[in-house]
Protein backbone atom coordinates (compact mmCIF):
# COMPACT_ATOMS: atom_id res chain seq x y z
CA UNK A 1 0.00 0.00 0.00
CA UNK A 2 1.12 4.08 -0.58
CA UNK A 3 0.82 6.37 2.04
CA UNK A 4 -0.59 9.78 0.69
CA UNK A 5 2.01 12.26 1.81
CA UNK A 6 -0.74 14.29 3.39
CA UNK A 7 -1.47 10.88 5.95
CA UNK A 8 2.26 11.18 6.16
CA UNK A 9 1.97 14.71 7.35
CA UNK A 10 -1.09 14.30 9.70
CA UNK A 11 0.81 11.72 11.59
CA UNK A 12 3.75 14.31 12.21
CA UNK A 13 3.22 16.18 15.01
CA UNK A 14 5.58 18.44 16.90
CA UNK A 15 7.11 16.77 19.89
CA UNK A 16 6.14 19.05 23.32
CA UNK A 17 9.41 17.91 24.98
CA UNK A 18 11.56 19.67 21.78
CA UNK A 19 14.76 17.76 20.66
CA UNK A 20 15.36 14.32 22.26
CA UNK A 21 17.27 14.88 25.29
CA UNK A 22 18.62 12.09 27.90
CA UNK A 23 15.36 11.95 29.84
CA UNK A 24 16.25 11.01 33.64
CA UNK A 25 12.58 9.24 34.14
CA UNK A 26 12.94 7.27 30.97
CA UNK A 27 16.39 6.86 29.76
CA UNK A 28 16.81 5.51 26.58
CA UNK A 29 16.60 1.83 26.11
CA UNK A 30 20.07 0.28 26.49
CA UNK A 31 22.50 -1.35 23.95
CA UNK A 32 22.51 2.17 21.50
CA UNK A 33 21.42 5.69 22.03
CA UNK A 34 19.09 7.30 19.82
CA UNK A 35 20.15 7.38 16.71
CA UNK A 36 21.26 11.12 14.92
CA UNK A 37 22.19 9.55 11.37
CA UNK A 38 19.65 10.28 8.82
CA UNK A 39 16.95 8.33 9.62
CA UNK A 40 13.85 6.34 7.62
CA UNK A 41 12.25 6.51 11.10
CA UNK A 42 12.25 8.40 14.04
CA UNK A 43 9.79 8.34 16.86
CA UNK A 44 10.62 10.95 19.30
CA UNK A 45 9.09 10.18 22.82
CA UNK A 46 5.74 8.43 21.23
CA UNK A 47 2.65 7.71 23.53
CA UNK A 48 -0.29 6.00 22.40
CA UNK A 49 -2.93 4.85 24.60
CA UNK A 50 -6.39 3.47 23.35
CA UNK A 51 -9.14 4.35 26.05
CA UNK A 52 -7.32 3.12 29.12
CA UNK A 53 -4.61 0.76 27.42
CA UNK A 54 -0.96 2.32 27.77
CA UNK A 55 -0.11 0.60 23.83
CA UNK A 56 3.07 2.88 23.89
CA UNK A 57 4.65 4.55 26.73
CA UNK A 58 7.44 7.07 25.67
CA UNK A 59 8.98 5.38 22.90
CA UNK A 60 11.62 7.18 21.17
CA UNK A 61 14.43 5.14 18.07
CA UNK A 62 15.24 5.62 14.98
CA UNK A 63 15.61 3.51 11.72
CA UNK A 64 18.58 4.44 9.84
CA UNK A 65 18.05 4.66 5.65
CA UNK A 66 19.18 0.90 4.59
CA UNK A 67 18.82 -0.80 7.47
CA UNK A 68 16.58 -4.17 7.78
CA UNK A 69 14.99 -3.54 11.27
CA UNK A 70 13.22 -6.30 13.25
CA UNK A 71 10.38 -5.13 15.57
CA UNK A 72 9.85 -8.38 18.47
CA UNK A 73 7.85 -8.15 21.45
CA UNK A 74 5.46 -10.53 23.01
CA UNK A 75 2.05 -10.05 21.92
CA UNK A 76 0.52 -6.82 22.87
CA UNK A 77 3.96 -4.94 23.26
CA UNK A 78 3.15 -2.61 20.68
CA UNK A 79 4.79 -3.74 17.18
CA UNK A 80 1.71 -2.63 15.52
CA UNK A 81 0.61 0.29 16.56
CA UNK A 82 4.10 1.37 15.92
CA UNK A 83 4.16 0.22 12.23
CA UNK A 84 0.62 1.86 11.87
CA UNK A 85 1.86 4.68 12.94
CA UNK A 86 4.87 4.93 10.56
CA UNK A 87 1.89 4.40 7.67
CA UNK A 88 0.31 7.35 9.15
CA UNK A 89 -2.96 4.78 10.10
CA UNK A 90 -2.79 5.96 13.72
CA UNK A 91 -1.76 9.25 15.40
CA UNK A 92 0.70 9.62 18.37
CA UNK A 93 -1.11 11.18 21.46
CA UNK A 94 1.96 12.76 22.31
CA UNK A 95 5.78 12.99 20.69
CA UNK A 96 6.39 12.61 17.12
CA UNK A 97 6.83 10.33 14.16
CA UNK A 98 9.15 11.66 11.79
CA UNK A 99 9.73 9.67 8.41
CA UNK A 100 13.24 10.43 6.53
CA UNK A 101 14.59 13.60 8.27
CA UNK A 102 17.63 14.24 8.04
CA UNK A 103 19.46 14.60 12.14
CA UNK A 104 16.92 14.23 15.53
CA UNK A 105 15.72 18.08 15.20
CA UNK A 106 11.85 17.92 16.46
CA UNK A 107 9.19 19.81 15.46
CA UNK A 108 7.10 20.71 12.47
CA UNK A 109 7.93 18.70 9.18
CA UNK A 110 6.79 19.02 5.70
CA UNK A 111 5.44 16.26 4.12
CA UNK A 112 8.01 13.70 3.01
CA UNK A 113 8.38 12.30 -0.68
CA UNK A 114 9.12 8.82 1.18
CA UNK A 115 7.46 6.08 -0.70
CA UNK A 116 6.29 3.40 1.51
CA UNK A 117 5.15 -0.17 0.88
CA UNK A 118 3.55 -2.29 3.88
CA UNK A 119 1.84 -6.09 3.81
CA UNK A 120 -0.15 -5.89 7.39
CA UNK A 121 -1.37 -8.50 9.52
CA UNK A 122 -4.73 -8.79 8.10
CA UNK A 123 -4.03 -8.24 4.27
CA UNK A 124 -7.77 -9.50 3.08
CA UNK A 125 -7.97 -9.93 -0.94
CA UNK A 126 -11.63 -10.08 -2.33
CA UNK A 127 -11.84 -14.10 -3.36
CA UNK A 128 -13.01 -13.71 -6.30
CA UNK A 129 -10.56 -12.19 -7.88
CA UNK A 130 -7.02 -13.80 -8.93
CA UNK A 131 -3.61 -12.53 -8.12
CA UNK A 132 -3.15 -11.17 -11.77
CA UNK A 133 -6.52 -9.08 -11.66
CA UNK A 134 -4.72 -7.21 -8.22
CA UNK A 135 -1.07 -7.12 -9.77
CA UNK A 136 -2.82 -4.99 -12.55
CA UNK A 137 -4.98 -2.79 -10.56
CA UNK A 138 -2.03 -1.80 -7.77
CA UNK A 139 0.14 -1.43 -11.14
CA UNK A 140 -2.91 1.30 -12.93
CA UNK A 141 -2.73 2.67 -9.04
CA UNK A 142 1.46 2.76 -9.46
CA UNK A 143 2.08 3.92 -12.49
CA UNK A 144 6.17 3.95 -13.03
CA UNK A 145 6.27 1.42 -10.41
CA UNK A 146 7.68 -2.27 -11.01
CA UNK A 147 5.88 -3.99 -13.64
CA UNK A 148 3.43 -6.99 -12.46
CA UNK A 149 5.56 -9.40 -14.96
CA UNK A 150 8.64 -8.77 -12.76
CA UNK A 151 6.96 -8.92 -10.12
CA UNK A 152 5.37 -12.36 -10.51
CA UNK A 153 8.94 -13.60 -11.48
CA UNK A 154 10.35 -12.29 -8.54
CA UNK A 155 8.25 -13.65 -6.13
CA UNK A 156 7.18 -17.02 -7.64
CA UNK A 157 3.48 -16.49 -8.32
CA UNK A 158 3.71 -18.07 -11.75
CA UNK A 159 1.51 -20.95 -10.72
CA UNK A 160 -1.24 -19.29 -9.20
CA UNK A 161 -1.29 -16.26 -10.79
CA UNK A 162 -4.19 -16.59 -12.52
CA UNK A 163 -5.90 -18.53 -9.82
CA UNK A 164 -8.89 -17.32 -7.94
CA UNK A 165 -7.31 -15.95 -4.36
CA UNK A 166 -10.46 -17.44 -2.58
CA UNK A 167 -8.64 -21.23 -3.71
CA UNK A 168 -5.15 -20.04 -2.35
CA UNK A 169 -3.19 -20.95 0.48
CA UNK A 170 -2.32 -19.02 3.23
CA UNK A 171 1.39 -19.02 2.03
CA UNK A 172 0.34 -18.08 -1.60
CA UNK A 173 -1.78 -14.66 -0.46
CA UNK A 174 1.20 -14.07 2.06
CA UNK A 175 3.43 -13.71 -0.94
CA UNK A 176 1.39 -11.94 -3.22
CA UNK A 177 0.93 -9.68 -0.42
CA UNK A 178 4.68 -9.36 -0.30
CA UNK A 179 4.70 -8.71 -4.34
CA UNK A 180 1.83 -6.12 -3.49
CA UNK A 181 3.91 -4.13 -0.63
CA UNK A 182 7.09 -3.24 -3.46
CA UNK A 183 4.38 -2.54 -6.46
CA UNK A 184 5.18 1.24 -6.24
CA UNK A 185 9.40 0.77 -5.46
CA UNK A 186 8.83 2.05 -1.96
CA UNK A 187 12.24 3.45 -0.17
CA UNK A 188 11.02 1.92 3.10
CA UNK A 189 8.78 -1.60 3.50
CA UNK A 190 6.75 -2.34 6.44
CA UNK A 191 6.16 -5.87 7.20
CA UNK A 192 3.74 -6.99 10.09
CA UNK A 193 4.61 -10.68 10.71
CA UNK A 194 5.25 -11.56 7.42
CA UNK A 195 6.01 -14.98 8.08
CA UNK A 196 2.71 -15.55 10.67
CA UNK A 197 1.79 -19.09 9.93
CA UNK A 198 3.98 -20.54 7.42
CA UNK A 199 5.72 -23.68 7.37
CA UNK A 200 9.25 -24.05 8.67
CA UNK A 201 10.37 -24.11 5.14
CA UNK A 202 7.91 -21.96 3.53
CA UNK A 203 9.36 -19.33 6.13
CA UNK A 204 12.78 -19.52 5.02
CA UNK A 205 11.62 -19.08 1.12
CA UNK A 206 10.24 -16.49 2.69
CA UNK A 207 13.34 -14.87 4.38
CA UNK A 208 14.96 -14.89 0.43
CA UNK A 209 12.15 -12.55 -0.79
CA UNK A 210 12.35 -10.55 2.37
CA UNK A 211 16.24 -10.05 1.11
CA UNK A 212 14.96 -9.45 -2.18
CA UNK A 213 13.14 -6.25 -0.73
CA UNK A 214 15.43 -5.41 0.97
CA UNK A 215 17.66 -4.99 -2.19
CA UNK A 216 20.86 -4.84 -0.38
CA UNK A 217 20.14 -1.91 1.56
CA UNK A 218 18.72 -0.06 -1.31
CA UNK A 219 15.37 0.22 0.71
CA UNK A 220 14.90 0.50 4.11
CA UNK A 221 12.50 -2.22 6.01
CA UNK A 222 10.87 -2.48 9.26
CA UNK A 223 9.54 -6.06 9.97
CA UNK A 224 7.78 -7.31 13.04
CA UNK A 225 8.24 -10.94 14.10
CA UNK A 226 7.86 -13.56 17.10
CA UNK A 227 10.52 -15.89 15.56
CA UNK A 228 13.97 -15.35 16.59
CA UNK A 229 15.83 -17.49 13.74
CA UNK A 230 13.83 -15.09 12.26
CA UNK A 231 15.80 -11.75 13.63
CA UNK A 232 19.24 -13.69 13.62
CA UNK A 233 18.80 -14.64 9.94
CA UNK A 234 17.70 -10.77 8.55
CA UNK A 235 18.18 -8.33 10.96
CA UNK A 236 20.52 -5.55 10.99
CA UNK A 237 19.21 -3.82 13.91
CA UNK A 238 16.49 -4.99 16.76
CA UNK A 239 13.50 -3.30 17.97
CA UNK A 240 12.93 -5.07 21.25
CA UNK A 241 9.87 -3.75 23.01
CA UNK A 242 7.88 -5.18 26.31
CA UNK A 243 4.95 -3.63 27.72
CA UNK A 244 4.74 -0.39 25.37
CA UNK A 245 8.42 0.25 26.10
CA UNK A 246 11.56 -0.46 24.54
CA UNK A 247 13.45 -2.62 26.26
CA UNK A 248 16.43 -2.70 23.78
CA UNK A 249 17.74 -1.52 20.48
CA UNK A 250 20.76 -2.24 18.52
CA UNK A 251 22.06 -5.16 16.61
CA UNK A 252 21.59 -8.76 17.43
CA UNK A 253 24.52 -8.70 19.43
CA UNK A 254 24.43 -5.61 21.36
CA UNK A 255 20.90 -6.82 22.54
CA UNK A 256 22.64 -9.56 23.56
CA UNK A 257 24.98 -8.17 25.49
CA UNK A 258 22.21 -5.81 27.12
CA UNK A 259 20.42 -9.01 28.73
CA UNK A 260 23.23 -9.66 31.79
CA UNK A 261 24.63 -12.98 31.56
CA UNK A 262 22.43 -13.83 28.39
CA UNK A 263 24.33 -16.60 25.76
CA UNK A 264 21.82 -15.79 22.96
CA UNK A 265 18.79 -13.82 21.75
CA UNK A 266 16.26 -15.84 22.79
CA UNK A 267 17.71 -15.46 26.32
CA UNK A 268 17.96 -12.08 26.03
CA UNK A 269 14.19 -12.05 25.33
CA UNK A 270 13.29 -14.04 27.84
CA UNK A 271 15.11 -11.88 30.05
CA UNK A 272 14.22 -8.30 29.10
CA UNK A 273 10.85 -9.22 28.14
CA UNK A 274 10.45 -10.45 31.75
CA UNK A 275 8.61 -13.37 31.21
CA UNK A 276 11.33 -15.93 31.91
CA UNK A 277 9.94 -18.36 29.53
CA UNK A 278 9.83 -17.52 25.38
CA UNK A 279 6.02 -17.82 24.96
CA UNK A 280 4.55 -18.61 21.22
CA UNK A 281 6.32 -19.65 18.53
CA UNK A 282 9.52 -17.28 19.05
CA UNK A 283 11.80 -20.27 20.09
N1 LIG B 1 -7.99 -0.44 18.40
C1 LIG B 1 -7.64 -0.76 19.63
N2 LIG B 1 -8.50 -0.55 20.65
C2 LIG B 1 -8.16 -0.87 21.92
N3 LIG B 1 -6.98 -1.41 22.27
C3 LIG B 1 -6.09 -1.65 21.28
C4 LIG B 1 -6.38 -1.34 19.92
N4 LIG B 1 -5.31 -1.70 19.17
C5 LIG B 1 -4.40 -2.19 20.02
N5 LIG B 1 -4.87 -2.17 21.29
C6 LIG B 1 -4.15 -2.60 22.50
O1 LIG B 1 -2.90 -1.93 22.52
C7 LIG B 1 -1.87 -2.81 22.94
C8 LIG B 1 -0.81 -2.93 21.84
O2 LIG B 1 -1.40 -3.59 20.74
P1 LIG B 1 -0.58 -3.89 19.39
O3 LIG B 1 -1.52 -4.51 18.43
O4 LIG B 1 0.12 -2.67 18.98
O5 LIG B 1 0.48 -4.97 19.93
P2 LIG B 1 1.35 -6.03 19.12
O6 LIG B 1 2.69 -6.05 19.75
O7 LIG B 1 1.29 -5.75 17.66
O8 LIG B 1 0.60 -7.39 19.43
P3 LIG B 1 0.54 -8.78 18.57
O9 LIG B 1 1.92 -9.41 18.64
O10 LIG B 1 -0.48 -9.59 19.33
O11 LIG B 1 0.11 -8.43 17.17
C9 LIG B 1 -2.55 -4.13 23.29
O12 LIG B 1 -2.82 -4.11 24.68
C10 LIG B 1 -3.84 -4.08 22.49
O13 LIG B 1 -4.85 -4.82 23.12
Amino acid sequence: MTVEPQAIADAVRPSPRGPVQPDRRNPAPRGRAVSASPAAVQFLHVVKRYGTTMALDDVSFAVPRGEMAALVGPNGAGKTSILEMIMGLRRPDAGSVLLDRRGGRAGPTAPTALRIGAQLQDSRFYGQMTPHDYLRLFARLEPGGISPESLIADFGLDAFVDRRIAGLSGGQRQRLALALSVINDPDLVILDEPTVGLDPIARQDFWALIRRLHDGGRRTLLFSTHYMEEVRSLATSVLMLSRGRLVATGSVDAVVATARGAASLDEAYATLVGQGTITGAAA
